[in-house]
């Protein structure tokens, strides 16, 4: 998988602006991602074993804004001879062009479709399983109850959607403990105060957390009965919706 050491915000001034999934985010994003989520590889080991329990024969697996791919690999290697469709969607083509790169390396008998589009435009059917791994936060928050309305609609019975996300608390002082206890993981993990800080005015804009309040609430208001969370370290947290 691609994995360059992140230095993106290493020097003063370095991408200014906005946070985008470009390509040199792309190239680095595996590092990214690692040394930045606390859980991130478990998450991703768990959700190859949530797939070995819910996707059927035949059926269609969604993996919404798939990035590096890493959710599909882990699910692919579960579901072998299940004759599932794998979608791994993205609308940064760099991320897709690396995540199609990173699932050809291995061989499988499963079909995975890649797709450079974006997810509020897929249409969801046959569906056993749907993936918004880390992807929901970056929609416009106007957007997001539409989405889940639709996955829901394309789930089969006993589907299952897997949603992590960076949260965000009512209470001022929970919200200041996590949120240092994730920075001194950052810091543990490599990362300077330049980098840290640079980075967070980056995604201040772009990645918009809800609390798990408003999760639950979503998820019910899109018809789901059965929701809860199945992993949280810090302000990160997985939870498993099922129809
Ligand atoms: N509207 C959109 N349509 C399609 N893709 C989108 C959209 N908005 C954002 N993306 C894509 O969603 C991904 C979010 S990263 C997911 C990690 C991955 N799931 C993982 O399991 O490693 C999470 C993070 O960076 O914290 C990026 O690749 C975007 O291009
Ligand atoms: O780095 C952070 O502080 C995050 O919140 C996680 C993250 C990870 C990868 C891209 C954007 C945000």
């Amino acid at each position: 998988m691609t994995n360059q050491q992140d230095t993106l915000f290493a020097e003063p001034g370095e991408h200014q602006g906005n946070f985008q999934f470009d390509s040199r985010v792309a190239g680095v994003f595996g590092d990214m991602i690692r040394r930045s989520v606390p859980g991130y590889t478990q998450i991703i080991n768990t959700i190859g074993e949530i797939a070995d329990r819910c996707v059927t024969p035949g059926s269609n697996v969604y993996d919404l804004g798939c990035s590096l791919g890493a959710a599909t690999l882990a699910i692919r290697r579960k579901i072998e001879g299940r004759n599932a469709h794998i979608f791994a969607i993205d609308n940064s083509e760099p991320m897709l062009v690396r995540a199609e790169e990173n699932l050809s390396a291995y061989v499988s008998d499963t079909k995975v479709h890649f797709k450079l589009a974006d997810i509020r435009e897929q249409t969801f059917e046959n569906a056993s399983l749907v993936v918004l791994n880390f992807t929901l936060q970056f929609l416009p928050p106007n957007d997001r109850d539409t989405l889940l309305a639709r996955i829901y609609k394309g789930l089969n019975p006993g589907g299952m959607l897997v949603l992590s996300e960076k949260l965000k608390f009512e209470g001022s002082d929970i919200q200041v403990l996590l949120d240092s206890l994730h920075l001194d993981f950052k810091r543990a993990n490599g990362y300077s105060e330049l980098e840290i800080s640079q980075k967070r005015s980056a995604i201040e804009n772009v990645l918009i957390p809800d609390t798990l309040d408003q999760h639950k609430n979503r998820l019910t208001q899109a018809g789901f009965t059965q929701a809860d969370l199945w992993f949280q370290c810090f302000n990160f947290a997985s939870m498993v919706a099922i129809k």
